[in-house]
């Protein structure tokens, strides 16, 4: 992840473009509309003055007419302000948005196996929806919340400076409230995120574990990690709100307490005849508000720190390195692939994944990888597919470099086909073509191949049924259904993650013959994890701690009595095991 160097609202700013001048139009509105609020006290102020020197008649009638017009001007100043912060924050939430999936789209696929997908969302829809508020509603308000108490003050200081300064005595109370209110602020909103992420996990987790707490019928017992967790949470809020609810009600009730110094002190001046009655008036008019825009201010002050928040990490997702593109554009003349000094360390991590991998997989063979758990066989194959850069050394394909190919070369010559498949909620049809242009005889002939077309025609609506949402396929009818869409592309090269090794048995035997069909004639990496599959591969590579430690077809390797001859007995003599047969473990010592 990069580190942003731009200030957030900088960088916010920027992302108006061409609707700049509208976001600034918006904002001096705002403070128009709020100099004209004040307005028709001034006019209140100016009939009482006529009032009071027995003018009455036509003067009174033009200023009720002038507060009247002056009322309307602040109407239409807020309105067109709304108007026009409301169309630039949807068009910045727009233009985020269309940056960060641009970004995304470009990125190396990699990047979307370090982050969740409830990660991604938060980014794309609660960080950006706050920019909306922000903008639309927040700006603004912010806006009048600086001028409203200025312009009141200015006023109070034409007016009566003393009344002016007395209308400042609350501050200082006020300050110490709002000291007390944030005192540890930043420690204690810190504490309710982790408190807010800590419940967000024990929820996730108890409704992902509700088939094993069925099963094994723990019921009430399950959620006791949550029910503590949701006390815990409401313990915590509850203590931040009695620590926080005094200072927060007293400096409410401070900053509306200007009447309680300007009345005596307003009294006292107009007794002593150096104040008007119509300015008295004047003045405790504008005092009563002056300072309630404060509390506005501090509220979105708070606010603020998670927009802020929200915009830096967008704009470590519109900064993310973008696949490299320099391309030569030479059509790839034959698929046979080579790995030549591939090392490669995942972000952070010392120790790498995998370490001088040099293998060949001539075009049109079956290689098959194999190893233990975390050897690097699931990051050899990901970088075949592109989806990291490399560190060092090069993969060729068809003897070009893979980092001189472009994505779109890269992409039309492989198919990948995953463990979990993945189902998109759209039409059946819409899942195999991917939005390519196919005759309706190859999509079915496809189908038909990967053992697909009898299920789907059993649909609802057969090949235009939309599936994902109300109508769900089972895992094996997802394989089949991810290995007709790869048949259709009919790439020269096919990356597979052994896709038939949690299914039944009825539905290995579909996805093997599906798979037959998918990989004939193919350049094929395949990642085994029943070796039962992979023995007549042209070449097994034998992976452990990140290198390729032996090679050679099935008979070979088992003449060579390694790794691989000696996971073979394993496996065979599991077919051989029974239910309730006891098996001996060896001891593996963690320390
Ligand atoms: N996204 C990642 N970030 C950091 N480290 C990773 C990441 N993916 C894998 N690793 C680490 O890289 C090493 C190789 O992992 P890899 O998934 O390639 O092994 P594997 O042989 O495919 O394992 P398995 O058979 O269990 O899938 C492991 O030590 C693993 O912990």
């Amino acid at each position: 992840m990069q580190k942003r160097t731009v200030h957030p609202l900088t960088w916010l700013f920027r992302q108006c473009q061409s609707h700049q001048w509208m976001l600034w139009l918006a904002i001096v509105l705002s403070l128009t509309a709020a100099v004209l609020a004040l307005g028709p006290y001034y006019v209140v102020y100016l009939i009482v003055d006529h009032l009071l020197a027995g003018d009455g008649g036509q003067h009174l009638w033009w200023l009720s007419m002038v507060a009247l017009a002056l009322m309307l001007g602040r109407y239409v100043c807020l309105l067109a302000s709304v108007y026009l912060s409301h169309h630039c924050a949807f068009h910045i939430q727009y233009h985020i948005r269309r940056s960060a999936l641009d970004r995304l789209a470009k990125t190396t696929l990699g990047f979307f196996s370090q982050k969740t997908s409830g990660e991604l969302k938060k980014n794309l829809t609660e960080d950006i929806d706050r920019i909306e508020v922000f903008i639309a509603h927040q700006l603004p308000d912010l806006v009048a919340s600086v001028v409203i108490p200025l312009t009141t003050f200015s006023l109070l200081l034409v007016i009566d400076a003393r009344m002016a300064l007395i209308a400042l005595l609350p501050i200082p109370l006020a300050l110490l409230c709002q000291m007390a209110l944030f005192r540890d602020y930043q420690s204690k909103a810190e504490q309710y995120h982790e408190s807010v992420e800590k419940l967000n996990r024990s929820v996730t987790e108890f409704v992902k574990a509700m088939p094993v707490v069925r099963l094994f019928g723990i019921g009430e017992r399950s959620y006791t990690q949550l029910d503590r967790d949701i006390q815990s949470h409401q313990q915590y809020i509850e203590s931040w709100t009695q620590s926080a609810g005094w200072p927060f009600a007293l400096f409410k009730t401070v900053l509306g307490s200007g009447l309680v110094f300007m009345v005596p002190c307003g009294l006292y001046f107009w007794s002593q005849g150096t104040l008007s009655v119509s300015s008295f008036l004047l003045c405790i008019l504008l005092g009563v508000g002056m300072l309630e825009p404060l509390f506005t201010l501090t509220l979105l002050g708070t606010y603020l720190g998670q927009v802020f928040e929200g915009v830096a990490r967008l704009i470590n997702i519109v900064t993310l390195p973008k696949l490299a593109e320099n391309v030569s554009e030479t059509p790839i003349r034959n698929f046979d692939i080579a790995f030549r000094q591939v090392d490669f360390a995942y972000e952070g991590q010392d120790t790498p994944a995998l370490n001088q991998v040099s293998v060949s997989l001539p075009a049109g063979s079956l290689t098959a990888l194999v190893g233990p758990s975390g050897a690097g066989k699931s990051t050899l194959a990901a970088l075949l597919a592109g989806f990291w850069p490399l560190k060092s050394g090069e993969i060729f394909i068809g003897g070009q470099p893979l980092s001189q190919l472009s994505e779109a070369q890269r992409m039309d010559a492989m198919a990948l086909v995953y463990q979990d498949a993945f189902v998109f909620t759209q039409t059946v049809m819409s899942n195999l073509t991917m939005g390519k242009d196919y005759p309706m005889e190859a999509v079915i002939a496809a189908a038909k191949a990967a053992n697909a077309h009898d299920f789907i025609c059993r649909l609802p609506d057969g090949y235009d049924t939309v599936v994902g949402q109300e109508i769900r396929l089972s895992g094996g009818e997802k394989q089949r259904l991810s290995i007709a869409r790869a048949i259709l592309k009919d790439a020269p090269i096919v990356v597979l993650d052994e896709p038939t090794s949690h299914s039944d048995a009825t539905n290995q035997a579909l996805i093997q013959s599906a798979l037959n069909t998918l990989i004939a004639g193919k350049t094929v990496l395949i990642i085994a994890h029943r070796l039962a599959t992979i023995q007549a591969a042209d070449q097994i590579l034998v992976m452990e701690n990140g290198a390729v430690t032996d090679r050679g077809t099935h008979n070979q390797l088992i003449e060579r009595a390694g790794w691989y001859a000696e996971m073979w007995q394993v496996s065979q003599q599991a077919q051989t095991w029974s239910m309730g047969q006891q098996t001996q473990h060896e001891e593996v010592d963690c320390a």
